[in-house]
């Protein structure tokens, strides 16, 4: 059925935002974590979204922001524990995201046990690129992203790497959440993470499909 809204604007439609963590044994391995067996889940609210155009903005009690790039898989068609041979049917195209983390402030809820929102989940957290029709990727299981601060290339990584695949995630989420027309899936960052300062400028990319830029700053 055609939908009445138009999912170029995803992030105005206030739904979910899914994060995958350490879906890449390279940057599990850089933070010194296990590899995961099983998909490591975390949300951001659709408040965190912001597009070009608009900064990324250091909450005020981090001091160690940094950056991860990662595909973003916008869901099309909702669904409760879809299977893995039809998930990519649910699928509405992708966006390049970034989750933007508060290292120091996860470190600390790590040590402490606690959830990760403030690390995660704060204003602006989750800068997206334009929407990408599904139509524009052939394979997302086998494209290269990147991302430089500065123009320094910091990360680059291709998501064949990625542990649990896209249509896995797709099953393996719904089963828990509903997914909804909408919806966003953060698959997970490769390595290089590392730290940004105001007035950075952060350039990212999906090789031949889509480029970003965002400058950072720290609210007055
Ligand atoms: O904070 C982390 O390292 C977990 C995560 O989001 C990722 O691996 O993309
Ligand atoms: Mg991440």
């Amino acid at each position: 059925m055609a939908s009445s809204r138009n999912l170029n604007r995803f992030w105005e439609w206030g739904r979910k935002i899914i994060c995958v963590g350490r879906n890449y044994t390279d940057h599990a391995k850089e933070l010194k974590n296990a590899v995961p067996t099983e998909p490591v889940l975390f949300l951001k609210p659709p408040s965190a979204y912001v597009t070009e155009g608009s900064s990324i903005m250091v909450p005020f009690y981090s001091h160690n922001l940094h950056h991860e790039v990662e595909l973003g898989v916008v869901i099309g068609k909702g669904g409760t524990a879809i299977p893995q041979n039809a998930a990519m049917d649910h699928v509405a195209g992708y966006a390049l995201c970034l989750d933007m983390t508060a290292r120091d402030v996860q470190d600390e809820c790590k040590t402490k046990g606690l959830p990760w929102t403030l690390a995660k989940a704060f204003n602006t957290s989750c800068p997206v690129s334009e929407f990408i029709p599904k139509e524009k990727i052939a394979d997302p299981g086998n494209v290269k992203v990147w991302l430089k601060v500065n123009g320094q290339l910091r990360q680059e990584g291709n998501t064949s790497q990625m542990i649990f695949s896209i249509p896995f995630l797709i099953s393996y989420i719904s089963e828990i959440i509903t997914l909804e027309e909408g919806d966003l899936i953060l698959t997970g960052t490769p390595k290089g993470v590392s730290s940004v300062q105001v007035h950075d400028e952060l350039q990212a990319g999906i090789e031949g499909i889509v480029s970003m830029k965002f400058r950072v700053d720290r609210p007055q």
